[in-house]
Protein backbone atom coordinates (compact mmCIF):
# COMPACT_ATOMS: atom_id res chain seq x y z
CA UNK A 1 0.00 0.00 0.00
CA UNK A 2 1.12 3.30 -0.91
CA UNK A 3 2.13 5.95 1.72
CA UNK A 4 -1.25 7.36 2.96
CA UNK A 5 -0.71 11.11 1.28
CA UNK A 6 -0.12 9.26 -2.41
CA UNK A 7 -3.83 7.82 -1.82
CA UNK A 8 -6.76 10.20 -3.34
CA UNK A 9 -9.00 11.47 -0.57
CA UNK A 10 -12.22 9.85 0.15
CA UNK A 11 -14.61 11.63 -2.38
CA UNK A 12 -16.87 14.53 -0.85
CA UNK A 13 -20.06 13.67 -3.10
CA UNK A 14 -20.71 9.87 -2.08
CA UNK A 15 -23.14 9.29 1.17
CA UNK A 16 -21.69 8.53 4.04
CA UNK A 17 -23.18 8.12 7.87
CA UNK A 18 -22.06 10.25 10.39
CA UNK A 19 -20.48 8.73 13.69
CA UNK A 20 -20.23 10.70 16.71
CA UNK A 21 -16.95 11.59 17.92
CA UNK A 22 -15.66 10.52 21.25
CA UNK A 23 -12.61 12.20 22.88
CA UNK A 24 -10.50 9.36 24.73
CA UNK A 25 -9.14 11.99 26.83
CA UNK A 26 -11.79 13.12 28.10
CA UNK A 27 -13.35 9.48 29.05
CA UNK A 28 -9.99 9.05 30.65
CA UNK A 29 -10.90 12.37 32.66
CA UNK A 30 -14.28 11.46 33.67
CA UNK A 31 -16.15 14.30 31.35
CA UNK A 32 -20.01 13.47 31.86
CA UNK A 33 -20.70 14.90 28.32
CA UNK A 34 -18.16 12.67 26.77
CA UNK A 35 -19.30 9.99 28.82
CA UNK A 36 -22.82 10.37 28.00
CA UNK A 37 -21.71 10.79 24.20
CA UNK A 38 -20.09 7.05 24.42
CA UNK A 39 -23.23 5.98 25.93
CA UNK A 40 -25.39 7.12 23.12
CA UNK A 41 -22.96 5.90 20.62
CA UNK A 42 -23.02 2.93 22.17
CA UNK A 43 -26.52 2.12 22.49
CA UNK A 44 -28.03 3.74 19.27
CA UNK A 45 -25.79 2.75 16.24
CA UNK A 46 -23.22 1.08 17.88
CA UNK A 47 -20.23 2.49 15.91
CA UNK A 48 -17.86 5.88 16.68
CA UNK A 49 -15.10 7.51 16.06
CA UNK A 50 -12.35 7.43 19.32
CA UNK A 51 -10.09 10.47 18.87
CA UNK A 52 -6.99 11.22 20.62
CA UNK A 53 -6.52 7.36 21.82
CA UNK A 54 -2.75 7.87 21.46
CA UNK A 55 -1.92 4.94 20.05
CA UNK A 56 -1.07 6.47 15.97
CA UNK A 57 2.74 4.93 16.19
CA UNK A 58 1.98 1.30 17.40
CA UNK A 59 -1.14 1.81 14.56
CA UNK A 60 2.00 2.85 12.05
CA UNK A 61 4.03 0.24 13.13
CA UNK A 62 1.27 -2.43 13.10
CA UNK A 63 0.53 -0.90 8.93
CA UNK A 64 4.19 -1.73 8.43
CA UNK A 65 4.07 -5.10 9.87
CA UNK A 66 1.07 -6.15 7.89
CA UNK A 67 2.52 -5.06 4.73
CA UNK A 68 5.66 -6.88 5.02
CA UNK A 69 3.25 -10.15 5.97
CA UNK A 70 1.21 -9.93 2.81
CA UNK A 71 4.48 -9.44 0.95
CA UNK A 72 5.57 -13.47 1.54
CA UNK A 73 5.21 -15.68 -1.24
CA UNK A 74 1.74 -17.39 -0.45
CA UNK A 75 3.51 -20.49 -0.05
CA UNK A 76 4.93 -19.44 3.12
CA UNK A 77 1.96 -17.54 4.46
CA UNK A 78 0.01 -21.11 4.00
CA UNK A 79 2.39 -22.62 6.31
CA UNK A 80 0.30 -20.48 8.74
CA UNK A 81 -3.33 -20.88 7.49
CA UNK A 82 -6.02 -20.35 10.60
CA UNK A 83 -7.77 -23.96 8.72
CA UNK A 84 -11.00 -25.12 8.76
CA UNK A 85 -12.00 -25.82 12.31
CA UNK A 86 -13.02 -22.45 13.77
CA UNK A 87 -9.85 -20.83 14.92
CA UNK A 88 -8.96 -17.92 13.87
CA UNK A 89 -5.86 -17.26 14.78
CA UNK A 90 -3.09 -17.34 11.81
CA UNK A 91 -3.19 -16.15 8.25
CA UNK A 92 -6.37 -16.24 6.72
CA UNK A 93 -5.93 -16.84 2.29
CA UNK A 94 -8.46 -14.78 -0.30
CA UNK A 95 -11.07 -17.23 -1.07
CA UNK A 96 -11.70 -19.59 2.02
CA UNK A 97 -14.38 -17.80 3.54
CA UNK A 98 -18.16 -17.97 1.99
CA UNK A 99 -19.75 -13.93 1.55
CA UNK A 100 -23.29 -14.97 0.76
CA UNK A 101 -25.58 -17.93 1.01
CA UNK A 102 -24.79 -19.10 -2.36
CA UNK A 103 -21.10 -19.93 -1.46
CA UNK A 104 -19.38 -17.15 -3.56
CA UNK A 105 -15.90 -16.32 -1.85
CA UNK A 106 -13.99 -13.33 -0.47
CA UNK A 107 -11.21 -12.09 -1.61
CA UNK A 108 -9.38 -10.64 1.57
CA UNK A 109 -6.35 -11.88 3.54
CA UNK A 110 -6.21 -11.25 7.00
CA UNK A 111 -3.12 -11.54 9.34
CA UNK A 112 -4.58 -12.87 12.82
CA UNK A 113 -2.02 -12.67 16.28
CA UNK A 114 -3.55 -13.51 19.33
CA UNK A 115 -3.44 -11.50 22.22
CA UNK A 116 -2.33 -14.69 24.14
CA UNK A 117 0.59 -15.66 21.68
CA UNK A 118 1.32 -12.04 22.16
CA UNK A 119 1.57 -11.58 25.70
CA UNK A 120 3.44 -14.94 26.24
CA UNK A 121 5.86 -14.54 23.57
CA UNK A 122 8.41 -15.92 22.91
CA UNK A 123 5.95 -18.73 24.79
CA UNK A 124 3.95 -20.48 22.27
CA UNK A 125 -0.24 -20.69 23.65
CA UNK A 126 -2.06 -21.26 20.75
CA UNK A 127 0.26 -21.66 17.73
CA UNK A 128 3.61 -19.68 15.46
CA UNK A 129 3.06 -16.85 13.21
CA UNK A 130 5.30 -15.84 10.05
CA UNK A 131 9.08 -14.63 10.72
CA UNK A 132 7.65 -11.34 9.80
CA UNK A 133 5.27 -11.23 12.79
CA UNK A 134 7.69 -13.12 14.95
CA UNK A 135 10.84 -10.15 14.32
CA UNK A 136 7.96 -7.40 15.19
CA UNK A 137 6.29 -8.80 17.85
CA UNK A 138 8.63 -7.34 20.74
CA UNK A 139 8.68 -3.74 19.22
CA UNK A 140 5.45 -3.55 17.22
CA UNK A 141 2.87 -6.17 17.89
CA UNK A 142 3.15 -5.88 22.17
CA UNK A 143 2.69 -2.56 21.88
CA UNK A 144 -0.31 -2.28 19.89
CA UNK A 145 -2.31 -5.22 21.52
CA UNK A 146 -1.64 -3.62 25.25
CA UNK A 147 -2.39 -0.87 24.20
CA UNK A 148 -5.60 -1.61 22.61
CA UNK A 149 -6.37 -3.68 25.22
CA UNK A 150 -6.22 -0.77 27.85
CA UNK A 151 -8.21 1.56 25.72
CA UNK A 152 -10.65 -1.13 25.08
CA UNK A 153 -10.57 -2.04 29.18
CA UNK A 154 -11.54 1.80 29.77
CA UNK A 155 -14.12 2.44 27.34
CA UNK A 156 -15.75 -1.33 29.48
CA UNK A 157 -15.50 0.08 32.48
CA UNK A 158 -17.90 3.53 31.23
CA UNK A 159 -20.06 1.04 29.66
CA UNK A 160 -19.76 -1.22 32.96
CA UNK A 161 -21.05 1.67 35.11
CA UNK A 162 -23.39 3.15 32.68
CA UNK A 163 -25.18 -0.29 32.27
CA UNK A 164 -25.72 -0.23 36.44
CA UNK A 165 -23.23 -2.83 36.86
CA UNK A 166 -21.09 -3.40 39.96
CA UNK A 167 -17.53 -1.94 39.33
CA UNK A 168 -15.15 -4.44 37.41
CA UNK A 169 -17.84 -6.62 36.44
CA UNK A 170 -17.05 -6.47 32.57
CA UNK A 171 -13.17 -6.69 33.23
CA UNK A 172 -13.62 -9.77 34.98
CA UNK A 173 -15.10 -11.43 31.65
CA UNK A 174 -12.47 -9.98 29.34
CA UNK A 175 -9.14 -10.43 31.97
CA UNK A 176 -6.12 -10.05 29.82
CA UNK A 177 -3.96 -13.08 31.93
CA UNK A 178 -6.98 -15.09 31.04
CA UNK A 179 -7.15 -16.85 27.37
CA UNK A 180 -9.50 -15.44 25.27
CA UNK A 181 -10.26 -14.85 21.10
CA UNK A 182 -8.87 -11.18 21.79
CA UNK A 183 -6.48 -10.66 18.26
CA UNK A 184 -4.78 -7.74 16.68
CA UNK A 185 -5.84 -7.96 12.55
CA UNK A 186 -4.39 -6.77 9.84
CA UNK A 187 -6.82 -6.70 6.23
CA UNK A 188 -5.68 -6.92 3.23
CA UNK A 189 -8.04 -6.94 -0.21
CA UNK A 190 -6.56 -6.12 -3.21
CA UNK A 191 -7.27 -3.16 -5.57
CA UNK A 192 -10.53 -3.24 -7.57
CA UNK A 193 -10.16 -1.13 -10.46
CA UNK A 194 -12.72 2.01 -11.39
CA UNK A 195 -14.76 -0.17 -13.07
CA UNK A 196 -15.35 -3.03 -11.34
CA UNK A 197 -17.37 -1.26 -8.40
CA UNK A 198 -20.34 -3.23 -7.61
CA UNK A 199 -22.23 -2.01 -4.08
CA UNK A 200 -23.49 -5.42 -3.81
CA UNK A 201 -20.08 -7.19 -4.23
CA UNK A 202 -18.61 -6.94 -0.75
CA UNK A 203 -15.48 -7.49 0.06
CA UNK A 204 -16.16 -8.29 3.24
CA UNK A 205 -19.37 -9.55 3.85
CA UNK A 206 -22.21 -8.11 5.59
CA UNK A 207 -21.55 -8.98 9.56
CA UNK A 208 -21.61 -7.98 13.27
CA UNK A 209 -18.65 -8.71 15.55
CA UNK A 210 -17.59 -11.43 17.28
CA UNK A 211 -16.86 -10.03 20.29
CA UNK A 212 -17.36 -7.30 22.82
CA UNK A 213 -15.43 -4.51 21.55
CA UNK A 214 -13.49 -3.51 18.00
CA UNK A 215 -10.68 -0.81 17.28
CA UNK A 216 -10.58 -0.13 13.87
CA UNK A 217 -8.12 2.12 12.20
CA UNK A 218 -8.76 2.77 8.43
CA UNK A 219 -7.19 4.44 5.69
CA UNK A 220 -9.24 4.30 2.60
CA UNK A 221 -12.65 3.87 2.57
CA UNK A 222 -14.64 0.83 1.95
CA UNK A 223 -16.42 -0.13 5.25
CA UNK A 224 -20.01 0.72 5.34
CA UNK A 225 -22.82 0.79 7.72
CA UNK A 226 -26.34 -0.13 7.65
CA UNK A 227 -27.84 2.21 10.46
CA UNK A 228 -30.91 1.14 12.18
CA UNK A 229 -34.34 1.61 10.33
CA UNK A 230 -32.72 2.85 6.98
CA UNK A 231 -32.23 0.12 4.32
CA UNK A 232 -28.91 1.69 2.43
CA UNK A 233 -25.62 0.91 2.85
CA UNK A 234 -23.87 4.09 4.07
CA UNK A 235 -19.73 4.52 3.88
CA UNK A 236 -18.15 5.72 6.97
CA UNK A 237 -15.83 8.14 6.15
CA UNK A 238 -12.10 7.28 7.57
CA UNK A 239 -10.88 10.17 9.33
CA UNK A 240 -6.56 10.45 10.52
CA UNK A 241 -6.04 10.03 13.91
CA UNK A 242 -9.61 9.02 14.36
CA UNK A 243 -9.90 5.32 15.21
CA UNK A 244 -13.15 3.71 14.78
CA UNK A 245 -14.62 1.91 17.69
CA UNK A 246 -17.71 -0.66 17.58
CA UNK A 247 -20.03 -3.07 20.02
CA UNK A 248 -19.71 -6.38 19.14
CA UNK A 249 -21.94 -9.51 20.06
CA UNK A 250 -20.78 -10.69 23.35
CA UNK A 251 -21.43 -7.47 24.46
CA UNK A 252 -24.87 -6.65 22.97
CA UNK A 253 -25.78 -10.30 24.60
CA UNK A 254 -24.31 -9.15 28.14
CA UNK A 255 -26.50 -6.05 28.42
CA UNK A 256 -29.31 -7.89 26.94
CA UNK A 257 -29.36 -5.78 23.51
CA UNK A 258 -28.97 -2.25 25.32
CA UNK A 259 -26.07 -2.47 23.61
CA UNK A 260 -25.90 -2.28 19.54
CA UNK A 261 -23.72 -4.73 17.44
CA UNK A 262 -23.94 -3.44 14.16
CA UNK A 263 -24.11 -4.71 10.73
CA UNK A 264 -21.36 -3.51 8.51
CA UNK A 265 -19.38 -4.51 5.78
CA UNK A 266 -16.39 -3.63 3.36
CA UNK A 267 -17.20 -3.18 -0.24
CA UNK A 268 -14.26 -1.57 -3.03
CA UNK A 269 -13.43 2.13 -1.55
CA UNK A 270 -15.18 4.72 -3.13
CA UNK A 271 -14.51 6.25 -6.99
CA UNK A 272 -10.66 6.89 -7.25
CA UNK A 273 -9.55 5.05 -4.15
CA UNK A 274 -10.71 2.03 -5.45
CA UNK A 275 -7.62 0.94 -7.74
CA UNK A 276 -5.70 1.62 -4.51
CA UNK A 277 -4.89 -1.74 -2.40
CA UNK A 278 -6.75 -1.74 0.60
CA UNK A 279 -5.28 -2.56 4.11
CA UNK A 280 -7.04 -1.81 7.28
CA UNK A 281 -5.74 -2.44 11.14
CA UNK A 282 -8.26 -3.90 14.11
CA UNK A 283 -7.98 -4.98 17.64
CA UNK A 284 -10.92 -7.04 18.76
CA UNK A 285 -11.15 -7.53 22.40
CA UNK A 286 -13.13 -10.60 22.99
CA UNK A 287 -14.79 -12.28 26.43
CA UNK A 288 -12.19 -14.94 28.21
CA UNK A 289 -12.86 -18.01 26.28
CA UNK A 290 -14.91 -19.60 29.18
CA UNK A 291 -17.39 -17.42 29.81
CA UNK A 292 -20.80 -18.22 29.34
CA UNK A 293 -23.04 -15.64 26.75
CA UNK A 294 -25.64 -14.69 28.20
CA UNK A 295 -27.43 -11.48 29.75
CA UNK A 296 -25.87 -9.92 33.41
CA UNK A 297 -29.46 -9.91 34.87
CA UNK A 298 -28.27 -10.63 38.10
CA UNK A 299 -26.06 -7.90 38.17
CA UNK A 300 -27.84 -5.20 36.91
CA UNK A 301 -31.48 -3.83 37.51
CA UNK A 302 -31.19 -2.07 33.79
CA UNK A 303 -30.42 -5.23 32.11
CA UNK A 304 -33.05 -7.76 34.11
CA UNK A 305 -35.54 -5.05 32.82
CA UNK A 306 -34.64 -4.53 29.29
CA UNK A 307 -34.64 -8.36 28.84
CA UNK A 308 -37.60 -8.82 30.78
CA UNK A 309 -39.69 -6.77 28.19
CA UNK A 310 -37.51 -7.58 24.88
CA UNK A 311 -39.39 -9.85 22.36
CA UNK A 312 -37.75 -13.23 22.07
CA UNK A 313 -35.48 -12.27 24.71
CA UNK A 314 -34.60 -16.52 25.32
CA UNK A 315 -33.77 -16.72 21.68
CA UNK A 316 -31.80 -14.03 20.91
CA UNK A 317 -29.72 -13.63 24.03
CA UNK A 318 -29.16 -17.57 25.51
CA UNK A 319 -27.61 -19.15 22.77
CA UNK A 320 -25.82 -22.19 25.68
CA UNK A 321 -22.61 -21.30 24.56
CA UNK A 322 -19.61 -19.74 25.45
CA UNK A 323 -17.11 -17.06 24.09
CA UNK A 324 -15.32 -19.65 22.42
CA UNK A 325 -17.65 -21.40 21.61
CA UNK A 326 -19.31 -18.86 19.75
CA UNK A 327 -16.33 -17.65 17.83
CA UNK A 328 -15.67 -20.98 16.77
CA UNK A 329 -18.94 -22.00 15.03
CA UNK A 330 -18.85 -18.61 13.28
CA UNK A 331 -15.76 -18.98 11.98
CA UNK A 332 -15.36 -22.63 10.81
CA UNK A 333 -19.16 -21.84 8.79
CA UNK A 334 -17.99 -19.21 6.70
CA UNK A 335 -15.11 -21.62 5.72
CA UNK A 336 -16.00 -22.67 2.11
CA UNK A 337 -14.91 -26.19 2.91
CA UNK A 338 -17.25 -26.15 5.40
CA UNK A 339 -20.36 -24.79 3.23
CA UNK A 340 -22.70 -26.93 2.40
CA UNK A 341 -25.45 -24.99 1.12
CA UNK A 342 -27.42 -21.93 2.20
CA UNK A 343 -27.97 -22.94 6.26
CA UNK A 344 -23.63 -23.31 6.45
CA UNK A 345 -24.30 -19.63 5.71
CA UNK A 346 -26.89 -19.26 8.37
CA UNK A 347 -24.70 -20.90 10.38
CA UNK A 348 -22.08 -18.46 10.56
CA UNK A 349 -24.11 -15.10 11.54
CA UNK A 350 -24.31 -13.68 14.77
CA UNK A 351 -26.98 -11.46 16.66
CA UNK A 352 -27.63 -9.75 13.21
CA UNK A 353 -29.67 -12.54 12.57
CA UNK A 354 -31.23 -14.03 15.81
CA UNK A 355 -32.80 -16.77 14.54
CA UNK A 356 -29.32 -18.64 13.88
CA UNK A 357 -28.82 -18.33 18.08
CA UNK A 358 -31.53 -20.86 18.13
CA UNK A 359 -29.54 -22.94 15.79
CA UNK A 360 -26.38 -22.77 17.93
CA UNK A 361 -27.10 -25.51 20.40
CA UNK A 362 -28.00 -27.61 17.82
CA UNK A 363 -24.87 -27.06 15.83
CA UNK A 364 -22.90 -27.31 19.14
CA UNK A 365 -24.54 -30.64 20.36
CA UNK A 366 -24.40 -32.13 17.17
CA UNK A 367 -20.75 -31.67 16.86
CA UNK A 368 -19.55 -31.99 20.08
CA UNK A 369 -16.45 -34.33 19.26
CA UNK A 370 -14.92 -31.12 17.32
CA UNK A 371 -15.64 -28.76 19.62
CA UNK A 372 -14.87 -30.21 22.41
CA UNK A 373 -11.65 -31.06 20.71
CA UNK A 374 -10.83 -27.92 19.64
CA UNK A 375 -11.35 -25.83 23.13
CA UNK A 376 -9.66 -28.94 25.03
O1 LIG B 1 -11.71 -3.27 7.19
C1 LIG B 1 -12.63 -2.68 7.75
O2 LIG B 1 -12.84 -1.47 7.59
C2 LIG B 1 -13.59 -3.43 8.64
C3 LIG B 1 -13.14 -4.80 9.03
C4 LIG B 1 -14.17 -5.56 9.80
O3 LIG B 1 -15.32 -5.20 9.87
C5 LIG B 1 -13.79 -6.81 10.50
O4 LIG B 1 -12.67 -7.33 10.30
O5 LIG B 1 -14.62 -7.32 11.28
FE1 LIG C 1 -16.30 -6.18 11.47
Amino acid sequence: MPGIDKIPPFPEDVPTHPLLVVDYQLIQAGDENEVDKLWKAATQLGFWYLKNHGADEEVDAMFEMGAETMALPLDEKMQFEQGDEGISFGYKAAGVNAIDEKGNVDATEFINVSKDDALAFPKIVHRTYPRTVNVRMDATIIPFVRKSLEINATLLEVLNAKLGLPKGTLARLHKDEEQSGCVARVIKTPPQGKDTIDEDKALLSAHTDFGSLSFLHNRLGGLQVLAPCTDKWQYVKPLPGHAICNIGDSLHIFSGGILRSNVHRVIAPPKEQASYERCSLVFFTRANDSIELCPLIEESPLIANTVASAPNARARFWPGVTAKEWLLRRNKYQRINNFKGPESYKASLGTEDYSSITRVKELVAGETGSVQSITA
